[in-house]
This record gives C-alpha cells, structure tokens and sequence, in this order.
C-alpha cells in the first residue's frame, strides 16, 4: 500500500472537463475495487458535486460500470424528510441514483427523525452493523473504510458537515455526529468525522467554483490561517485527488496551473 498522505492535484479549464474526468475515475476505480475485493463503497456529499456525476449515468458508464456492485453512502446528511428539497439523498437520487441500476437495498440513507442527535447515532448503528457483518471493512485506525468519497468544499473551507469554528470537526471518537447550529443552512445535520473521512482509500475533492478559490489556495499551498481550514485537514490512505476547474484553481500560483 503507497504511503499516507499521498495527494494529487488534477486542473482542467472547465467543469465540463471535471465531470468527464471524474467520471473515468470514478468508472476505473469501481473496476480496480470490484476486481479486487468484490465490491465498491462510495460516499457521496451534496452540493455542486451530484451535478459534476452527471457523466458517470451517461454512455458508456451507465453500460459499463458494475452498479449492481455499489454501496452508497452518505459523507452528510440535512436533517429532513427525504422528500425535502433541502435533502442530500433527494438531491442525488434526482441526479445520479435514479439514472443507474443500484440496488435500491445498496443504498444506505438516513432514517429521519426531527432529532439530529438521533439520526446521527442510528446512522452509525448501522454503520457499526455493516462492519459486523463484514459489508464494510474496518481501517486499521479503528474507523470503518470506505472505497471513495466523494467531496465538496465551501468557501469558508468546510467540508462534509465539518465547520471552521464548530466542535464537530474536533470529534475523534464517533463515526457519525451532528450539529443543530450550522452555519450553512439547514442549521440540522449529521455529518462524518474526521476520523472516517481520513480512513477512506480514496477521497475525490470536487470544486469548480471561484467561491471556494482562496480555500483551495490556502489548503495547496500550505497558507496558515487559525482555526485551519476543515479542507486542509483531509487525508486518504492511499490518494487524495484534488479535481479543480480554472475557477476554482483561480487563487494557485501560475506554476500549478496548466
Ligand atoms: O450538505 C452539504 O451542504 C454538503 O455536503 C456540503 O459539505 C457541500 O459538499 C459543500 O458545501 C460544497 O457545496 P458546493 O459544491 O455546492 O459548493
């Protein structure tokens, strides 16, 4: 296995050109994942992202990957009924999951309930259970491996639910925690800690927006700031790829961009 920490950065002129290289990617690390071990985890996040998939349900992914082999999971979740408009599992189902054959039993969603603390310890309950029974494999940190995630950033550097100035992103101890005051609405959700996100095998950080341009920059090049950036906090175990259009490498120095 390579070494922690590896990291990749990919730039591309536009999100047109994200998507179709996210989708071979994607598509060839599904490949590699069912190959090896039977079966391909993937954590998904809201946001710009599900747009940027939109490749992956077209030709010839939608022939060619083996969605019969997939877990979806979710990084966060807003706390509301699934049919809500604010809902990351409605976002994705409208975008991507209802255009590829996934198993709809693949598919692990919340289980609302108007409590936040409640959806997020249920959550990690069955996460817990999925690990028992062997369906998802344990890191040798103790936190559950995923295959990849898939994330987004916002442009006061959060990622997943894990916000700058919010204790959640200090959590070492659950896999699922929530937060009832989140400065990006809704204020109710549950989101991964650090601890899961950092023992995945793959993190795929998706941003094509000039928004998120000076957190890109800070987290690549190494800019201090206090608190840090939740971004510049990710690791995989074995590679973290950045996928940047121009916009949101707009803030890098000339010599990383192409
Ligand atoms: O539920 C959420 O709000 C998301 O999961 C969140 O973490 C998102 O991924 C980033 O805010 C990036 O969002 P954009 O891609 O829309 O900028």
């Amino acid at each position: 296995m390579a070494p922690k920490h590896m990291q990749n950065v990919v730039i591309l002129p536009r999100e047109e050109d994200v998507a179709v290289n996210l989708a071979g990617y994607v598509a060839g690390l599904s490949e590699k994942t069912i190959l090896e071990k039977g079966s391909f985890s993937v954590v998904l996040s809201g946001g710009t992202l599900i747009d940027t998939l939109r490749k992956l349900t077209q030709c010839p992914y939608k022939e060619t990957v083996n969605w019969s082999k997939w877990l979806i999971f979710w990084v966060d979740e807003r706390v509301v009924p699934l049919d809500n408009p604010d809902s990351n599992y409605l976002l994705a189902w409208n975008g991507f999951l209802s255009k590829v054959p996934i198993p709809k039993h693949n598919i692990y969603h919340i289980h609302y309930s108007p409590s936040s603390e409640v959806v997020a310890k249920d959550y990690e309950v069955r996460l817990r259970r999925l690990v028992e029974q062997k369906v998802l494999p344990l890191s040798s940190t103790g936190f559950p491996q995923f295959d990849l995630m898939l994330l987004g950033i916002g442009p006061d550097g959060h990622v997943a639910s894990l916000f700058p100035n919010r204790p959640q992103r200090y959590d070492v101890t659950d896999w699922v925690t929530f937060i009832n005051d989140s400065p990006k609405p809704p204020p109710k959700r549950i989101t991964f800690t650090f601890p899961v996100i950092n023992s995945a095998t793959y993190i795929a950080m998706v941003v094509t927006d000039k928004e998120e341009a000076d957190a890109v920059a800070i987290t690549l090049e190494h800019i201090p700031v206090k608190p840090p950036l939740p971004c510049s906090e990710v690791q995989a175990e074995v590679l973290l790829t950045w996928f940047l259009d121009k916009d949101a490498a707009s803030k890098l120095p000339p010599n990383c961009k192409k």
